[in-house]
């Protein structure tokens, strides 16, 4: 590869990410990327020999109101203990406030602290390779929209560059698209990486930000992120300007930019085009728009389905804007699911594809507005995936329907294995299931989240999303049909409950009740007592095989209760034919919750008095 492609690639993403700014600002922004290519090492890849801060300034006069400031690595470091490092823990990522100005929510992830997160991620790298570790390690950052995005990707930067790291940048990319630059084997593009590290808050609000990282074995879990955090605290504490200018000086030298996106993309088209029996084109005829919700997605509808001939006329939200103003970009969303489906039927598309902020999420709408989301777009990708591999296990998040069930073992003729929420759970537990002799392809949540054994266990939206096309450009190919009728008709069959909901029931962890104990306890207690309450029920039998919480067929329907994953919070699910069959089992949840004074019930009293 020449430092000339290095060149076009970084001006292509450039121009790529700003298709929908005026000329003149595209002008400016090609401009920009172009002086930052100084100079060239090896006729390779650019390094930017341009200091982190300096990177930033440009971006900033050039890009609006996207990026924050940044402030000096050599900030006032404020003391932060080890708790509030731990507090910095959700789940397998790391989540905090990272932009002034909500009340009541100070910024808990500063430059420091972020700077102290990555060295203490490079740290624990290090341990992992240290085996077989023959040069330096490179680590790659990304970022999805956030107006704090630029800031903590400098922090980060001299943080790994200060353990001694090379560190690449790819600017605004996705999620799997990180976890892919560790699988990637092509040394011109610096790939595979040895970590990564997407910068990301997912569908949180606009102040929040945060990290997943990933090695080629996958995104880290939560016994890893509890070691980086412990660390990273002791690295905080241990910082002197001394050592903050030192990690400033390297980071000068160690970062380079680097357009990973148009790499991944063109993986996406060929996965497309594959499997359309190496047709070039094989969508055109199609008018599929996309939703982006002004996060990382909008590469999608550009470097994705134009180039294998879709039509893309009606796309929205696709620059991306940290504020979010349009709709939360979440397909858990009921307003961005609306916002797609209006841009579906406007535009008389024949299909609509909508992303989460990180693109790890997604979800679809047929040409009729009918959606392809939560339980309905397990049923569809479980038909595509059963299709290819008969009888395979399908494993799902916790609060799956049971008509899901039906469909996938009566129509489908696979085994559903009803698992926890989490997507890393379902990963895991599919990971393990094929370990143990049970072929699982799937793992997939109700949320959006999906990863397929084909594609190495990647949660990622966009593939999910290519097994869409994958199907329509198939069956255009062979002349079965067109348009989206083929999806449509492959979830024909599949039971939907009259009434689902999902109440979230708050835990005021300040309670006396909950006598100095953790709400995680609490939440405990009441499941355990819910399931006792529930034994002494004859109208209510609970689920044989459940893996979360406490979940209870009755009525025609069913309720789950279980904890939330991260927040002082138990989330109720509840199915049923009807209303008067969903409000019986509220009540039946309700009466064994009146013991409990610390959980606020109002949304499950106002939903049984409707
Ligand atoms: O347990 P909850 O609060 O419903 O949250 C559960 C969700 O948390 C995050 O958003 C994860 O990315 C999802 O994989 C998970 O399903």
């Amino acid at each position: 590869m020449s430092g000339k492609f290095v060149q076009h690639v970084l001006v292509a993403h450039c121009c790529q990410q700003d298709r929908h700014l005026s000329t003149q600002n595209r002008k400016d922004c090609c401009t920009l990327y172009r002086n930052e290519l100084l100079p060239l090492i090896s006729g390779k890849v650019a390094w930017t020999g341009i200091p982190a801060m300096q990177l930033h300034t440009h971006s900033k006069l050039n890009r609006g109101n996207v990026y924050c400031n940044a402030a000096s690595p050599t900030a006032v470091i404020t003391s932060v203990d080890k708790s509030a490092f731990l507090k910095l823990q959700n789940g397998s990522d790391i989540r905090g406030v990272a932009v002034d100005g909500v009340e009541g929510e100070p910024i808990s992830l500063t430059e420091p602290v972020a700077q102290a997160i990555a060295a203490s991620f490079a740290s624990w790298l290090l341990e992992k390779k240290k085996s077989n570790v023959s040069k330096r390690l490179r680590v790659s950052i990304g970022h999805d929209s956030r107006i704090s995005a630029q800031k903590l990707q400098d922090a980060v930067s001299r943080g790994l560059a200060g353990a001694g790291f090379d560190v690449i940048q790819y600017g605004l990319a996705s999620t799997p698209a990180m976890f892919n630059s560790t699988l990637t084997k092509n040394e011109d593009v610096e790939c595979p990486v040895d970590g990564s590290i997407m910068i990301t808050a997912s569908h949180l609000p606009y102040n929040r930000n945060g990290f997943k990282f990933f090695t080629n074995a996958g995104g880290l879990g939560k016994a890893d992120i509890k070691i980086i955090l412990e660390h990273a605290a002791e690295i905080y504490k241990n910082f002197t300007d001394e050592s903050l200018r030192d990690a400033e000086r390297k980071a000068t030298q160690a970062v380079k930019r680097l357009d990973y996106m148009t790499i991944y993309s063109s993986n996406l088209v060929a996965a497309v085009r594959d499997s359309a029996g190496n047709v070039e084109k094989p969508l055109e005829g199609l008018h599929i728009v996309v939703d982006a919700g002004n996060g990382a997605g909008g590469f999608f509808a550009g470097n994705v389905l134009e180039p294998l001939g879709a039509v893309t006329f009606g796309s929205q939200f696709l620059e991306p804007n940290g504020l979010f103003p349009n709709h939360i970009p979440n397909p858990e969303d009921k307003e961005a699911m609306k916002a797609i489906t209006r841009a579906v039927l406007d535009n008389k598309a024949d299909l609509g594809i909508i992303f989460d902020t990180d693109v790890d999420r997604s979800a679809a709408v047929d040409s009729s507005g009918h959606e392809f989301n939560r339980n309905r777009l397990i049923a569809l990708i479980s038909a595509i995936v059963l299709e290819q591999h008969p009888g395979t296990t399908i494993v799902t998040d916790s609060v799956t329907s049971d008509g899901l069930t039906a469909f996938i073992e009566k129509k489908l003729g696979g085994r559903h294995h009803r698992f926890k929420r989490g997507y890393k759970n379902v990963i895991d537990e599919a990971i393990r299931l094929n370990s143990v002799g049970e072929e699982a392809h799937l793992a997939i949540e109700t949320s959006g989240h999906g990863a397929l054994k084909e594609n190495n266990w990647l949660d990622d939206g966009a593939y999910l999303m290519v097994k869409l096309l994958n199907k329509l450009a198939s069956a255009k190919a062979s002349g079965v049909g067109s348009g989206s009728k083929v999806l449509t008709d492959l979830v024909d069959g599949l039971e939907e409950p009259g009434i689902a909901v999902e109440l979230r029931l708050k835990i005021d962890q300040n309670h006396e009740d909950l006598k100095g104990g953790s709400f995680h306890d609490y939440g405990e207690a009441v499941l355990q007592h819910l399931s006792n309450v529930t034994d002494s029920d004859p109208k209510l039998q609970k689920a044989p095989d459940n893996h979360e919480g406490v979940r209870v067929s009755g009525y025609g329907g069913w309720f789950l209760l279980r904890l939330s994953l991260h927040d002082p919070v138990m989330a109720l699910n509840i199915e049923a034919p009807n209303n008067e069959d969903a409000v019986k089992l509220g009540l039946a949840v309700l009466s064994a919750l009146t013991g409990f004074p610390a959980l606020d019930t109002s949304t499950l009293n106002k939903f049984v008095q409707v």
